[in-house]
This record gives structure tokens, sequence and C-alpha cells, in this order.
């Protein structure tokens, strides 16, 4: 069946790739792009696709009032994803959520939403197979070494740090982790040269231009180290996690939270 599809943050890097990928399916169709840059502007003539013109709207309630959306996704930022949310709740309309900086405190509300509105939220802070993967690795690993430090690498327009991947991979890895880390007296000379803490494992991000977003999780042991590293060389490596779930949402029930609760690994 076809599945009518709204972008929301549809002119950003991710949004645009959405937007292509949206084109290239029989199956799906793009029924409306909002974003608050290039409004008024044909998101389709804008990335040179053969496809009927859908105008950018700064408004997604609007948006969705025009379109009968089956669905939304999110790539905006962590600044309105939480609105945009609320939104496509309020509007029963089921909603793909890559946009990060979604807190387990957002978490409860958001199933609060889906419970009375009855709408679907899939939310995941890495749609790529490889980081879900890396993910698995790292937590299977962390039962058998208790010692790992996270490095996230990303491009420098990033706004957020840690990434959603890191925090994500934190608890997903300290759930196995059998003993805290022993702590020895610390002197950090330049503040924060220890990365930050989420649950108890430091995190530690580099911005450059030329990434695109890599992570590594090494753990540490008795005479050995071991590398746990995840590579998006292009953005083109989120697309099927993001087309799986919006396949997905026909077979959920309310809010699912992270890819791998929607692939069997
Ligand atoms: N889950 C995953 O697999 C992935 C998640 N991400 C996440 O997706 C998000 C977007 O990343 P990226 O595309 O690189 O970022 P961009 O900044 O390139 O894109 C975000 C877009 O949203 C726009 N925007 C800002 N406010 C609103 C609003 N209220 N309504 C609609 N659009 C708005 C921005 O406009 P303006 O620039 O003018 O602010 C921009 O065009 C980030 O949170 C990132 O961490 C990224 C990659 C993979
Ligand atoms: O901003 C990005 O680029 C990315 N954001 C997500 C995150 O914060 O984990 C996913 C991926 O790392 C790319």
């Amino acid at each position: 069946m076809l599945k009518k599809i709204v972008v929301s943050g549809a002119n950003g890097k991710m949004g645009r790739e959405v937007v292509r990928m949206i084109a290239g399916k029989d199956d799906f169709e793009l029924v409306g792009a909002v974003d608050v840059t290039g409004v008024g502007e044909d998101i389709n003539q804008l990335l040179s696709l053969d496809a009927p013109v859908v105008r950018i709207s700064d408004d997604l309630a609007e948006t969705l009032d025009q379109t009968q959306a089956d669905a939304v996704i999110d790539f905006t930022n962590p600044t309105v994803v939480m609105d945009n949310i609320k939104v496509t709740s309020q509007k029963g309309i089921d909603i793909v959520v890559g946009a990060t900086g979604i807190t387990e405190v957002d978490l409860e509300k958001i199933e609060k939403m889906s419970q009375e509105n009855g709408n679907k939220v899939i939310i995941a802070p890495n749609f790529a197979i490889g980081a879900i993967l890396m993910m698995q690795f790292a937590q299977q690993a962390a039962k058998l070494m208790d010692n790992v430090e996270i490095i996230e690498l990303h491009h420098d327009k990033k706004i957020d740090a840690p990434s959603g991947t890191a925090i994500k991979t934190a608890e997903l890895i300290s759930k196995n982790l059998s003993k805290k880390k022993g702590k020895v007296e610390e002197i950090e000379k330049i503040t924060g040269a220890r990365g930050g803490e989420h649950d108890d494992i430091n995190i530690h991000s580099v911005r450059l231009p030329g990434f695109v977003a890599h992570q590594e999780v090494i753990f540490g042991g008795l005479g050995q180290t071991l590398t746990i590293r995840h590579d998006s060389i292009n953005r083109k490596s989120f697309m099927p996690g993001v087309e799986l779930a919006v396949r997905k949402l026909d077979e959920i029930e309310g809010v699912v939270y992270g890819l791998d609760n929607l692939i069997e690994i």
C-alpha cells in the first residue's frame, strides 16, 4: 500500500537524503516537506529529483492537516524534536524519529502521548545496520571485559555532544558490566580531558570536517585491548534503516526505541 510521508527537517543533511530515498521507492510518496530553511521552495527541484512539486513549509501541524499523511519522518534537531512528536501525536499520525536528544524522561512522555492518541512512534539514535551491530557486539564484550570507554567522531556541523549513539551504547554496555571500574584519584589538568560520563562510562566527542559519523568502543584488559569500530562514510548508510522503520510502523504497537528491537540479530 502507498505510504504518504511528510519529512520534517527535509532541507537538512539527513532530511535531503530521506527525500531522495522516498523518491526511489514506488510505494512511498513525499506529500509534505517541513523545514525552517528554504520555505516556499520545491524540495524535489532543490534536489534535482523528477517528482511532483512539494513546497517546503515551516508548519508541521498545518502540513499534516493539508496532506493526509500516513507517517512523518523527523530529522530536525534535539531542540525541536519533542514539539514535533507532540504535534504528530495530537494528530494521531505515526512518526519515525531520527533526530537525537530524546532522554528517558522524554520517552516516558512519548509513551503517554502514544497511549492517549493511539499513534505509533519509532525512535532510533542510529539507523545504520553496522552501528546496530557495533552496539550489540560491545554489549556482548562488556560481559567479559569490564573496562571500557567510548570515542565518537562526527562532522563539525553536529550540534549535540555526545552523540545519541554514544549515549545508547553506554546504556547498553552498562547493563552487562559485572563490576564498576576501579577509580584512581585522577587529576584532570584541563577540565573535560577525560570526556563526559554516562552510566559510569567515559565518552569522548571529536568534531572535525572530513568525518561523517564514527564510533569506537575500546575495551581494556590484562595485557590487551579490544576495539569495536563503526564508520558511516556517507548518509546513505542510514537509509535502509529508515525505510525499514517506516515499513515496520504497520507491525508495531505504541513506542519502539532502537532499531535493534525491529530486526533479528
Ligand atoms: N538516527 C540516525 O541514524 C541519525 C540521526 N541524526 C540526527 O538527525 C538530526 C539532523 O541531523 P542533520 O541532518 O545532520 O542536521 P541538519 O542541521 O543538517 O538538519 C536539520 C534540519 O532541520 C531544520 N530545522 C530546525 N528547526 C526546525 C523546525 N522547527 N522544524 C523543521 N525543521 C527544522 C534545520 O534548519 P536550520 O539549519 O536552519 O536550523 C535543518 O535544515 C540530528 O539530531 C542528528 O543527530 C543524523 C544522522 C543519522
Ligand atoms: O549528527 C549526526 O550526523 C549523527 N547523529 C546521530 C547520533 O547523534 O548518534 C547518529 C549518527 O551518529 C550521525
